[in-house]
């Protein structure tokens, strides 16, 4: 059978992120991507101009339509706007029996405005975590989670440790926020090991969607009957590729390119020699 995600997030008119950015990345990886909207962007590589959010109701009709007819092998969440609406993707989860959730916690989108409103914060440890497989914050997503301030790799370890016992069953810190360092590491751990990826920091203006297109590979893997390493692995080699190969446009933070690895195979295979991986 085709394998399918199912994305539930927010439309970025600028198709850079969002479920623009999932939707392309399903299409890469080969497999029928659906979407249910939770709200919708007015947003460009210049930031966000507006946020619309959809009904509640017309959420938990898109997750019904899905749910009651087609099926779902992995789901990617990505801005989910309030408490109210990450409730209904919650009942929906249960409700379909749905699994292989990948739960990237946006918060806020690169130029500071705000995707998910503070209160819902808690809902969603209490309520998406227990039934999450992975979660993908990024460094200030994890602080915000977790309560605690990120420096050092051991303080990324330890939000890790938290949210794995909040109820996550693995937990990925993106590193891309960890400005300077010379290579990005992005950090798994699935409650009793830590495996490390790393490749070399791209110095690019152009990243806008890199975490929804992580989260969206990956979730992609997972429905493919990968296991959580090695799709995380083909994740970031999906993102390296992207970012090498953004196609520049607007004034500000531009899109990557969904289609690297295809149009430029040969590379993606020393993209995927260089990777570093060690467990702790
Ligand atoms: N400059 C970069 N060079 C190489 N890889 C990067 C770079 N920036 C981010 N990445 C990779 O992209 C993925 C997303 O990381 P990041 O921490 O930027 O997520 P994010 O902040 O949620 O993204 P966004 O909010 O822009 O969608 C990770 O796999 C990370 O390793
Ligand atoms: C709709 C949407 N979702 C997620 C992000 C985070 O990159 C964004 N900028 N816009």
């Amino acid at each position: 059978m085709r394998r399918t995600a199912l994305t539930i997030a927010g439309s970025d008119s600028g198709g850079g992120a969002g479920i623009q950015a999932d939707l392309k990345t399903f299409q890469e990886h080969h497999v029928f991507g659906m979407s249910a909207l939770t709200a919708v962007t007015a947003q460009n590589t210049r930031g966000v101009q507006g946020v619309f959010p959809v009904e509640v109701k017309g959420l938990e009709e898109q997750l019904r339509s899905i749910g009651d007819d087609m099926p779902v092998h992995a789901v990617k969440t990505g801005m989910l706007f309030d408490a109210d609406r990450i409730k209904a993707v919650v009942n929906a989860i249960h409700r379909y029996e749905w699994s292989n959730i990948v739960v990237d916690p946006v918060m806020i989108a690169k130029g500071g405005d705000s995707l998910l409103s503070e209160s819902a914060h808690e809902f969603l440890m209490k309520n998406l975590l227990p039934i999450t497989d992975v979660i993908t914050p990024n460094i200030p997503e994890a602080e915000v989670l977790t309560n605690m301030t990120i420096h050092t790799l051991a303080d990324r370890k330890e939000a890790a440790i938290r949210l794995h016992k909040a109820g996550a069953s693995h937990v990925v810190i993106k590193g891309g926020h960890d400005d300077g360092a010379e290579n990005v590491i992005d950090l798994l751990y699935d409650g009793s090991a830590f495996t490390y990826f790393s490749l070399p920091r791209i110095q690019s203006e152009n990243t806008h969607g890199t975490g929804c297109t992580f989260a969206a590979a990956l979730a992609s893997g997972l429905s493919h009957g990968s296991s959580v390493t090695e799709a995380v692995k083909k994740a970031k080699i999906f993102v390296q590729m992207a970012i090498q190969h953004t196609v520049p446009m607007g004034d500000g933070h531009g899109p990557t390119n969904h289609g690297a690895v295809r149009q430029y195979p040969e590379e993606a295979i020393s993209v995927t020699e260089e990777v570093k991986i060690w467990d702790e």
